[in-house]
Parts: structure tokens; C-alpha cells; sequence
């Protein structure tokens, strides 16, 4: 096998962007594309291992969940000189859980979070898989640009010449679900548990049978969080509080409407808690003037 690596023949690597247990992610510009990308480095898990398993069901909901604006989208992944690595959409905003370390959301930002995430949800089900680690750090923020249009009749300004397009920049916020090495089947679910802080109860109950409703829950608390709540238990009577429906307060005074649905999606009983369609037609979330 050629000895110079692909990721260095592909990529040059511009700066480190995350790193932990998972490996380290860096920001890359393609040689050949010249577009920024970001690329994780994980030492090859050993075969047949818990963590080959994790590494390949990433890679397998990566090669299912092709298209989705709310999702990261994957480019490629390989293995080398002892490392996995897989290729992703580069997010220039950063993940959520940055975000909410330097200041709560606001509503109108709560909204778009909800209608974000709540809309990569469905393509996720609807796809048959459910992501079990929905939370502030695996959802990542694109800052893209809208070139919008906008025409005006010259008719109107008395300008003789023909209509000249202006163009107006408009940035557009884009929450984005990422980090897929949780993601399993709806139909005979492998469970790898996620993150204890946004797990709801019957998870840790074994009780696999409404496991959308688990990323729900999650992105409840996700919600939460973004709202000021502080960090959240990750066991002992704060974390079964919570899940009595004991909201912490919040540094965001939330709507009654935004309240309502959050702890309808935090609710203990999975069956009571919205789907992503649900939570999409719920009146906190849909635009204004809906019929
Ligand atoms: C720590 N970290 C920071 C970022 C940049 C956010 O503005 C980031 C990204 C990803 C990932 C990532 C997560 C899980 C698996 C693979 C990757 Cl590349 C991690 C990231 C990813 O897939 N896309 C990212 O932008």
C-alpha cells in the first residue's frame, strides 16, 4: 500500500477543531476541490469490536442519510495506516453546546433550532433510523449566505434603464444534526446508549419500543439547555427531577406556547411526547398566520 497517506495526499490540513475520546476532527481544505471540509481521525478500532461496530454504523447511516439540509452531509471515509477517517460537511458556525457556553438563545432562535432539528428528525425516521445522541454538542451551526434577488419595476423610480437586479446578502442560519455513531435501526435496534444527559428514562429501562420518541425527549432537553437552563445532571435527583417534568429555571422566559411544548417533548411518558411532524405543526414552531 502506498506509504504518503490519502488524507495527506487529499487534504491540507488547516487547524484542529475538536478532539476527545472520539479522535480529533480537523478543518481541511481538498487539494482538488478546494472546498473546506471536516475530517475525523479515529484510531482503527480493533475488528469485531464494540467500537468497529460504531465506527461502521456511522458510516452506514452516513451512506443512507444522503441529502438533507438539517443533516451533516458525509463526502467519503477510509481506513489508513491504523486510522479510521470520515470526510464531512464542514459547519463554519460551530456546534450548539459553543454557542450556549457563550450565551442563550433567543426565541425566535429557539424556533429555528426546533424547526431545524425537529425537520432532520423526520428525514431520520422516515428513513427507518432513530439518532439516540441528539444534544448541543452534536448539533452544528452553518452560517450560509442567501444571495437574494431583488427585482424592482424601473417604472416605479423613474430610472430609464431596464430592470437591474440588486442583489442583497442575507445570512442564513442552518442547525444541522450531527455525529451519526449512535444511529441504528428502528426495526431491530443495536441500542449504544447516548449521552446520559439527554437520555430519557425508559432508555435506561431497556424499553427500545418508541425509540424515536428517545430523540424527542432529547432534543427537549437540547432546547432546554439552549434556553438558559445551565448544565444538565447527568444522574442523582436533579436528573429525575427533570424527568418529572421539574423544569429548571431558565435564563430565556420562554412562551407559554414554547414552554408547553418543551415539556410536552420531555414528557415521561414516550407515547405523550409529539413526533418531529407534530412538533412542526405545533403553534409554538409554525410561522405566524398559518391557518
Ligand atoms: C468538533 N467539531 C467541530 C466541528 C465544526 C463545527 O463548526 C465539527 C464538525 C463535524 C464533527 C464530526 C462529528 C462526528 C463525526 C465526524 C465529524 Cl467530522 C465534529 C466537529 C462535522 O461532521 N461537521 C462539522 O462541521
Amino acid at each position: 500500500e502506498s506509504n504518503i497517506s490519502r488524507y495527506h495526499q487529499e487534504f491540507l490540513e488547516l487547524e484542529l477543531i475538536g478532539s476527545g475520546q472520539f479522535g480529533s476532527v480537523y478543518k481541511c481544505i481538498n487539494r482538488l476541490d478546494g472546498c473546506v471540509y471536516a475530517v475525523k481521525k479515529s484510531t482503527r478500532p480493533v475488528a469485531g469490536s464494540v467500537l468497529e461496530k460504531r465506527a461502521l454504523n456511522e458510516v452506514y447511516a452516513h451512506a443512507v442519510l444522503g441529502r438533507h439540509q438539517h443533516v451533516v452531509r458525509y463526502y467519503s471515509a477510509w481506513a489508513e495506516d491504523n486510522h479510521m477517517i470520515i470526510q464531512n460537511e464542514y459547519c463554519n458556525g460551530g456546534s450548539l453546546a459553543e454557542k450556549i457556553s457563550q450565551e442563550s438563545l433567543s426565541i425566535s432562535e429557539l424556533r429555528q433550532l426546533i424547526l431545524h432539528v425537529a425537520e432532520g428528525l423526520r428525514y431520520i425516521h422516515s428513513e427507518g433510523l432513530v439518532h439516540l445522541d441528539i444534544k448541543p454538542g452534536n448539533i452544528f451551526i452553518s452560517r450560509e449566505k442567501k444571495a437574494q434577488y431583488t427585482n424592482y419595476d424601473s417604472a416605479d423610480d423613474g430610472f430609464e434603464d431596464a430592470d437591474e437586479p440588486s442583489i442583497c446578502e442575507e445570512e442564513q442560519i442552518m442547525y444541522k444534526i450531527g455525529d451519526l455513531g449512535h444511529v441504528t435501526s428502528l426495526i431491530n435496534p443495536q441500542v449504544e446508549e447516548g449521552d446520559c444527559r439527554y437520555l430519557p428514562k425508559e432508555i435506561l429501562n431497556d424499553d427500545y419500543t418508541q425509540l424515536t420518541k428517545a430523540d424527542v425527549f432529547a432534543l427537549g432537553l437540547t432546547v432546554l439547555e439552549a434556553a438558559g437552563s445551565g448544565p444538565l445532571p447527568k444522574n442523582g435527583e436533579q436528573w429525575h427531577k427533570i424527568r418529572e417534568l421539574q423544569i429548571p429555571p431558565l435564563a430565556q422566559t420562554l412562551s407559554r406556547d414554547l414552554l408547553e411544548l418543551v415539556k410536552l417533548m420531555i414528557n415521561p411518558d414516550p407515547a405523550l411526547r409529539p413526533s418531529p411532524l407534530q412538533i412542526l405543526q405545533h403553534r409554538a414552531v409554525c410561522p405566524v398566520g398559518k391557518k
